[in-house]
């Protein structure tokens, strides 16, 4: 369905999706995982099954589209400083979901700045981005550290874009609001 759309990417662990919909970390692995086909056989009927709630189902619909994978920490996870803790047990389990870190791009969201309009400010995104550069590196390979995009997403306007995107691990933005208004042009061009 999401091929016979047009789309490229789909955004995966959103908080929306974590926190409205209660989708676990698990959940979204499963769904960040590539399949290479489009069909499978249910392991109960032993036929071709096309349920919508049948979890493999929903990682063959994800077959050839890339991954914008949303991983961020609660406004109470901040304040207890759990911070790291929470992004990397997110990370992990997308991780573990990935055969082509070509196909993904990591988002880091603050849950406590989407839609807030309480950004992060640069230091806390560039802290956060290098900590999961460094868990890319360590956990995963040198090349998926050094050529994974990690983009920040939570409030960010043509007024905050630039200092954000001076940042050495800030790879781009997940913009929600903002790319409603004329401003998105000026965070296109943030490095501009
Ligand atoms: O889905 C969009 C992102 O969560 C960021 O939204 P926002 O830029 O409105 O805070």
């Amino acid at each position: 369905m999401i091929k016979d759309c047009g789309a490229d990417w789909v955004v995966l662990g959103h908080s929306e999706r974590r926190h409205v919909f209660g989708e676990s970390d698990e959940l979204i692995g499963q769904k960040v995982r590539r399949r290479e086909h489009l069909t499978h056989t249910h392991t109960h009927t032993g036929e071709l099954c096309m349920c919508v709630f049948c979890p493999q189902v929903s990682h063959a619909l994800l077959s050839d589209v890339c991954v914008v994978a949303c991983v961020g920490e609660t406004l109470e996870q901040r304040e207890d400083g759990s911070t790291e803790e929470v992004v990397y047990a997110q990370t992990q389990v997308i991780a573990e979901n990935v055969s082509d870190w070509g196909k993904v791009v990591l988002a880091y969201e603050p849950v406590w700045a989407i839609g807030t309009g309480r950004t992060a400010t640069p230091e806390q995104a560039q802290s956060v981005h290098e900590k999961l550069r460094a868990w890319l590196r360590a956990h995963v390979s040198d090349d998926a550290a050094d050529s994974v995009r990690i983009i920040y997403g939570g409030s960010v306007t043509a007024a905050n874009c630039r200092e954000l995107a001076s940042q050495s691990d800030v790879d781009g933005f997940l913009v929600g609001g903002a790319s409603l208004k004329p401003e998105f042009i000026d965070i296109i061009n943030a490095r501009a």
